[in-house]
């Protein structure tokens, strides 16, 4: 899957344009997007980032990394995901970066998506729904969440057992045995939900481009 994981990013490099500020986002597919970006960083003016791994990867490559509060809205945002439905609505947060993702997502005027063949899905929900929780919150949520969708929450942690803990500092809920088919009405319903920070569903705002990495690429 790497190869069109790596074909889906360099099509994606086609969306930028001289001096823009580019949004990236996190993951395995993104970083083949920073390698390319790093290719033609003279065109470019900065990046915003999606996430500490982001940053140094393209700081690692010279490329400067702005806050979003300085540069105002964006014109391009290029990020993977973790499932995308025929609508372009996605599941992402697999790398616990789905807070920082949305808000650029949301701030940006074209978000193109960049997956493999095996992110396309009919129904979401087969990929765990990653959701950020306040450490605090995680048990209520679990419960309302379990409530509201049926699916079993788990509370995520690393190899070592230890809580994954995001960027912003909180924890991280999956949510398992999940058919979602009113995305946009979960997307709200988990959003009100107390002590929850944001949701993996982007279905209020779906990418606006999929590109599929393929010999040709899918552009969707
Ligand atoms: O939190 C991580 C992001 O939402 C990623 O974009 C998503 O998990 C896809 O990652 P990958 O490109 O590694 O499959």
């Amino acid at each position: 899957m790497s190869e069109s994981k790596r074909l889906a990013a360099e099509k994606a490099i086609e969306y930028v344009e001289d001096g823009m500020i580019v949004g990236v986002g996190t993951g395995s597919t993104v970083a083949y997007f920073i390698d390319a970006l790093a290719r033609i960083k003279d065109r470019i003016q900065a990046t915003v980032s999606s996430s500490e791994r982001s940053t140094e990867l393209l700081r690692g490559h010279g490329i400067e990394v702005l806050d979003l509060n300085a540069t105002g809205s964006l014109s391009l945002y290029v990020d993977g995901a973790d499932e995308c439905d025929p609508h372009k609505r996605l599941i992402k947060g697999g790398g616990a970066a789905l807070t920082r993702e949305k808000i650029i997502a949301e701030a940006s005027e074209k978000f193109v998506c960049i997956v493999d063949p095996s992110k396309r899905v009919d129904v979401l929900g087969k990929f765990p729904l990653p959701v950020e929780v306040i450490p605090m919150a995680r048990s209520l949520a679990a419960r309302q969440i379990l409530a509201l969708t049926g699916g079993q929450p788990v509370w995520r942690q690393n190899s070592e057992g230890a809580p994954v803990v995001t960027d912003n500092g909180n924890w991280v809920l999956d949510i398992h045995n999940l058919s979602i088919t009113d995305p946009v009405g979960i997307e709200q319903a988990i959003n009100q939900i107390p002590g929850v920070v944001s949701v993996g569903l982007f279905a209020r705002r779906p990418a606006d481009v999929v590109i599929v990495g393929g010999e040709p690429p899918l552009v969707l």
